[in-house]
């Protein structure tokens, strides 16, 4: 059996009960953290609360080499990510291919960013299009430096519907956590070269830290990119398009946005 689990938000206290009784009957341990992390822990607590070896993968192991889930053929073993378990569409894969091996699988969920950032803004799910991932700018192999424009048509297109954009912040190994001041930074850079004119008034709402004691939550107009110094890493971004009067006021009251976009469309 093979059993994907969702480690919820922030530190290995965040699993559920289920979960954590699967991760303490399991024969072998594994764990990714490409796709997101928990920043609140380590390998070494996790492996003290399970009282086992937890086998940290890479990406490769999970996206090409997966052959460690073999050993589900026969014994129990768990796959844990940060977040929900299947909030990602590579785990989706794994469990698909799980599936053609002959493996039985089964998902115990965790808490997801995804649905922290509603609780946290106040934004209504309901009213959010298509999400985007945001990455680090990258060297062209004629030495340029590439600024993805994918998530800022990803922008255009949801606020064309009146719907609310959600941006996922890039995980590198070599330049770390992007924070949400920088993605606005290039989103901006976008809007300079493309001259659509979205930005200057859209307003950002930035949250840090979800799940832990220390989450920030701040709205303000995106151009004020200064303005978002949330602290520490994981970050994320959303990007409202039109606001019901109630999420208006939850983004004042709750995130300190400036008061005039209380007088937005009902
Ligand atoms: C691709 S998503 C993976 C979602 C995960 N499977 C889940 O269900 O929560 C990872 C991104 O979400 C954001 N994120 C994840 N956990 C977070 C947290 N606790 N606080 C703030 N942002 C977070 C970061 O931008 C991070 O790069």
């Amino acid at each position: 059996m093979l059993t994907f689990i969702g480690l919820g938000l922030f530190d290995e206290k965040d699993i559920s009960l289920k979960g954590l009784e699967a991760v303490l009957a399991a024969d072998l341990i594994y764990v990714e953290f490409y796709t997101s992390r928990l920043m609140g822990t380590t390998l070494e607590r996790m492996e003290s609360l399970y009282k086992k070896p937890v086998h940290l993968l890479l990406r490769e192991d999970v996206e090409q080499n997966p052959d460690w889930m073999l050993a589900a053929k026969d014994q129990n073993v768990v796959f844990l990510t940060g977040g929900d378990t299947m909030a990602s569409t590579t785990h989706v894969d794994l469990r698909i291919r799980a599936h053609d091996l002959g493996i039985e699988t089964r998902l115990i969920h965790g808490a997801s960013i995804i649905s922290a950032v509603y609780g946290l803004s106040g934004l209504q799910n309901y009213r959010f299009g298509k999400s985007v991932s945001i990455p680090f700018p990258y060297t062209s192999a004629r030495g340029n430096r590439v600024v993805t424009e994918t998530p800022y048509d990803t922008l255009l297109k949801n606020k064309k519907d009146g719907l609310h954009t959600l941006v996922f912040l890039d995980i590198h190994p070599q330049n770390g956590y992007m924070k949400v001041s920088e993605a606005l930074q290039l989103l901006l850079e976008v809007e300079n070269k493309r001259q659509e004119g979205v930005m200057s008034d859209q307003i950002a709402v930035g949250i840090a830290r979800a799940g832990s004691d220390d989450v920030c939550v701040k709205a303000d107009f995106a151009k004020n990119y200064e303005h978002f110094d949330l602290g520490g890493p994981l970050q994320i971004l959303v990007l409202p398009g039109n606001l019901h009067f109630l999420e208006a006021e939850a983004l004042v009251k709750l995130a300190g946005a400036p008061k005039s976009i209380l007088k937005t469309d009902p």
